[in-house]
């Protein structure tokens, strides 16, 4: 199954930041999410951002997808920097550039599997190549679901749906939030193996939100963020080296997250 990036995305690095900084609120009540994070992430790799509660994981996905802006620095995705972008621009991007999987599987319950695996397209007012749709389809193993709707479907089957539609328009990043958060453990395998499969059979880029070492573990690469700042960076992960990099993260984290005094 071929399913080529652009030039851009395979010259290696998918997304990058420099000095990103989220806050919220101002005053004394202001609290910083982000504080100066630096990060690259490959292309063709699969990417988990863990670390503990509130140390900032949504925030950073929610501003590397354009879902969010940040308060300074600059998000870099593919050939586009986000704040560059007007709101118009960014809806685009977000809708032709990127693929999104969150813990609740956020498909249209009036649709069938299939009309949501290419809603993508049919918003953005394109049909969907047969032969793509088919490998998709395949590769996802939903051949014989497409015409149910989704409370048809089990969890699992719903994911694997929220996976294809994320495939469909061959993004340059697909962001999984918590994927694998409503599911069970076989589910959950499942569904980490088909992301793998994404990035290992056709090159996909694939950038994970996890609160689970197993999950993680199926990555490239783990970076872990603590207090809005990056503070791990593990190659290669195991459950058991994210566990203890876990471990030490919240023997050592402070207040949830950096209050901003006296500004
Ligand atoms: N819209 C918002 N307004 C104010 N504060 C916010 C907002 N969103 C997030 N925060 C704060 O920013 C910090 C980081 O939140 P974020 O949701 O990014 O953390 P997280 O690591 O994803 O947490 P969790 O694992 O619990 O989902 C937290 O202190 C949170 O309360």
């Amino acid at each position: 199954m071929s399913h080529a990036p652009p030039a851009h995305v395979t010259a290696g690095i998918a997304i990058t930041t420099r000095g990103l900084r989220k806050q919220y609120g101002s005053g004394p009540a202001a609290v910083v999410a982000l504080d100066g994070v630096d990060v690259d992430f490959a292309a063709g790799r699969f990417t988990a951002i863990m670390g503990p509660s509130g140390s900032g994981k949504s925030t950073l996905m929610h501003c590397l997808a354009g879902l969010d802006r940040p308060t300074a620095g600059t998000v870099r995705l593919g050939d586009a920097e986000l704040g560059r972008l007007d709101d118009r621009r960014l809806t685009m991007l977000r809708r032709d550039r990127i693929g999104f999987v969150f813990q609740r599987f956020n498909l249209l319950p009036t649709l069938s599997a299939e009309e949501n695996i290419v809603l993508p397209l049919a918003i953005a007012g394109r049909q969907p190549d047969p032969a793509w749709l088919r490998q998709v389809v395949v590769a996802v193993g939903l051949g014989d679901r497409l015409r149910h709707r989704p409370a048809e479907l089990s969890g699992g089957q719903q994911q694997r749906v929220a996976v294809a539609r994320a495939l469909i328009t061959k993004p340059w990043v697909i962001f999984a939030d918590e994927p694998t958060g409503n599911l069970d453990s076989r589910a959950s395998g499942d569904l980490l193996r088909l992301l793998r499969e994404a990035v290992d059979t056709l090159g996909q880029t694939v950038v994970m939100v996890t609160h689970d070492p197993v999950a993680a573990a199926r990555a490239d690469r783990v970076v872990f963020l603590a207090d809005g700042r990056l503070v791990r960076d593990l190659a290669e992960p195991t459950a058991e080296r994210v566990l203890d990099v876990l471990g030490h993260l919240d023997a050592t984290a402070g207040p949830i997250a950096t209050p901003v005094r006296g500004r």
